[in-house]
């Protein structure tokens, strides 16, 4: 399933190509504001943060929701209290585009991730001439030198990379790119199967000084008790924000 999306998205971004080079993309990213220093706005706290996620749908359960105005959606994030927003740009299974990106970072302050299957820098440059200030990469998609090149791309532009691992190896060679801000998914991308005590497991093998992120199966305020418990310092809610009341949850969410 991982390998599908990658080159799904892939084959997206070449025909996004033909219509605009490689070298308008890069000249449009070189002409946006400088992008917001995320590493400062999600660094540990007293209390958790929350990357909140624009999520119309996914390959592990279908349609989710409507959102027929990502940019109100944000702006409801911000309000209930997220330190950021991730927006699903896959367009095939999550029902998302760069176009959504765009509106979101013109409605919010918050610093903006681009959450797509990213393996080439033309999607890089795509996600800082959209405005994002953030780019995921799944180390499970990505080679060692894919990995470096695009992890090496990311910080030149001036974003951050959200390094996003499944297990201890993968973390392992997060840490070895310098990555600050990582990711474990409790989400197996290929077999989807969740997996929230996998944060807890892998916690201590976090390099010294990045920020914790846990990502998928929060449902409730409990799931971010559990995982705070286990010490990320943030978490990554998308279905549940999507499904209920955003603002509603988020300040739940914040109140563990
Ligand atoms: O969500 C999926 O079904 C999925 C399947 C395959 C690859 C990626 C997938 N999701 C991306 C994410 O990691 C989540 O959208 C994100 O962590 C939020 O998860 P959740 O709060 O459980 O919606």
């Amino acid at each position: 399933m991982l390998s599908e999306l990658t080159a799904n998205a892939v084959a997206d971004a070449e025909t996004r190509r033909a219509a605009r080079s490689l070298v308008d993309v890069e000249r449009e990213a070189l002409l946006r504001p400088a992008a917001l220093d995320a590493l400062e706005v999600l660094h540990p706290a007293g209390q958790v943060k929350v990357i909140a996620e624009i999520k119309r749908s996914s390959p592990s359960r279908g349609a989710l929701a409507p959102i027929v105005d990502p940019a109100a959606l944000a702006r409801s994030y911000e309000l209930g209290g997220a330190s950021a927003i991730s927006v699903l740009t896959e367009g095939r299974r999550f029902g998302g585009s760069l176009a959504d990106l765009v509106s979101v970072r013109a409605a919010v302050a918050l610093p903006v991730l681009r959450k797509d299957f990213i393996s080439t820098a033309y999607q890089v440059f795509e996600a800082r001439a959209a405005g994002a200030d953030l780019v995921l990469l799944i180390v499970a998609a990505l080679d060692d030198d894919a990995l470096r090149e695009l992890f090496d791309l990311i910080v030149d532009l001036g974003m951050t990379p959200l390094v996003e691992t499944h297990s201890a190896d993968e973390l392992d060679r997060a840490a070895a790119l310098g990555a600050r801000l990582i990711g474990v998914n409790a989400r197996d991308l290929s077999t989807f199967e969740l997996d929230r005590d996998l944060f807890g497991r892998l916690a201590d093998r976090f390099p010294d000084g990045a920020v914790r992120v846990a990502e998928s199966a929060v449902q409730s305020a409990a799931d971010v008790a559990h995982y705070r418990a286990a010490g990320a310092d943030v978490v990554l809610v998308g279905e549940a924000l999507v499904t209920g009341d955003p603002v509603a949850n988020l300040r739940a969410f914040l109140a563990v």
